[in-house]
């Protein structure tokens, strides 16, 4: 069974609607409730802060810091972590006008925030994610890279510095500079960095999958097969890596022409989608109805969880807004189970703390009044 991390203390201050406030967790899990706009988003989406990113509403850092406050934002928390007890601080500064990430642990200034995965992994799903099956590959393909972050920190590198291989690519080329030198050298770079990615997602799948397979789930929701699509669908990626590296690499050079008239690289790991299909029903997600295809989303992220549970050794902290909405009370009730059995600290929110009565004294609860917490 996996260990169990969890947050002990959490200040928030100028973060979003919330001045000031503070919260003390005995490690069960935590129901917060309240009305329409009175912060319990804002207080998950703190805690996702604890991760690497912008958090799960992507936002944009300027944006948190609560309006009219003179500085930036800040979080700390208090938790048992995968490395032992630590002390997180976070938070943002204004510095000529430019908004910077800060992180400091234990007290001391942390180089990166990637060193927040040295400590914890914080798992979302909220209800902005509800059209993921019928929205755009690229928040797709940002679901599957923040799977794969999630028990591969090292993707997130990966991923970016493909990113910036590929726009200088995109400019020579948009500027008409065909020096095979600095092409080759950049088209070497995205190769790698473009084949470590695509097997670290189908590895993703990979792990996933069977981990679906080999799971009976008593709580009902459906079971979802996983694929990728759109990125050396032709060859295979069983292909040794070094073969897929040098094909790729290959590709790239003798598309140099059609990538520079569409203004784009139009063969790579950002071209990649997820395609998820309802197995009972044998119909891809976006043909499933609105309901189903939340069930299917939540079963993904529960089965992700679990995964992240096995891999690390510790449970995820789970932040799961609005969840038990729109689910009659039986379903519920075999929900709560599944996220207990998980072993890890679950955040949830609603309007009615009745929804979450049969967690019992499995949970905290925490009213959320307006900005204020009221334990
Ligand atoms: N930077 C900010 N400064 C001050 N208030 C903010 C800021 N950003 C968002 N808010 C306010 O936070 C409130 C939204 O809070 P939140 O999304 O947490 O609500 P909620 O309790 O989850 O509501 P719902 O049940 O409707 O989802 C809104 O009133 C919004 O105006």
């Amino acid at each position: 069974m996996a260990q169990k991390t969890f947050i002990t203390r959490l200040k928030l201050t100028d973060f979003r609607n919330y001045a000031q406030a503070s919260l003390t967790l005995d490690g069960r899990h935590v129901v917060l409730t309240g009305n329409n706009g009175s912060g319990k988003t804002n207080l998950m989406e703190a805690v996702s802060f604890l991760s690497p990113g912008r958090g799960l509403r992507r936002a944009v850092l300027p944006e948190v810091a609560r309006a009219g406050a003179a500085g930036g934002f800040s979080i700390f928390a208090s938790l048992e972590g995968m490395s032992g007890d630590v002390e997180m601080g976070t938070g943002t500064e204004v510095q000529d006008d430019t908004t910077v990430r800060r992180l400091r642990l234990n007290g001391a200034p942390s180089r990166s925030v990637d060193d927040l995965t040295d400590h914890l992994r914080v798992l979302w799903l909220t209800p902005s994610m509800d059209g993921l099956f019928t929205g755009s590959s690229s928040e797709r393909r940002r679901f599957l890279d923040r799977l794969v972050l999630s028990i591969d920190p090292a993707h997130g590198r990966r991923a970016s510095d493909f990113e910036r291989a590929m726009r200088s690519r995109n400019r020579l080329l948009g500027e008409g500079r065909f020096d095979p030198s600095w092409l080759s050298g950049l088209e070497q770079q995205m190769a790698a960095l473009g084949i470590a990615m695509a097997l670290a997602r189908h590895e993703m799948m990979r792990l996933l999958s069977s981990l679906i397979d080999q799971s009976r789930d008593p709580s009902g929701f459906p079971v979802a097969d996983l694929a990728l699509a759109g990125f050396l669908d032709d060859v295979g990626m069983d292909t040794p890596a070094i073969d897929l590296e040098d094909l790729y690499r290959e590709r790239l050079a003798a598309n140099r022409g059609r990538d520079a008239a569409a203004s784009r690289t139009l063969e790579g790991p950002h071209r990649s989608d997820l395609l998820v299909r309802h197995r009972d029903k044998d119909m891809d997600a976006a043909r499933c109805s609105t309901g189903e295809q939340k069930a299917l989303l939540v079963g993904l992220i529960l089965a992700h969880a679990e995964l992240v549970a096995t891999m690390t050794g510790f449970a995820p902290i789970l932040l799961l807004d609005e969840i038990a909405a729109h689910l009659d009370e039986g379903r519920r009730a075999s929900l709560f189970d599944r996220i207990d059995a998980l072993g890890g600290q679950a955040f949830m929110t609603g309007t009615d703390a009745q929804m979450f009565s049969s967690l019992g004294s499995r949970a905290q609860f925490v009213g959320v009044d307006d900005g204020q917490l009221l334990p």
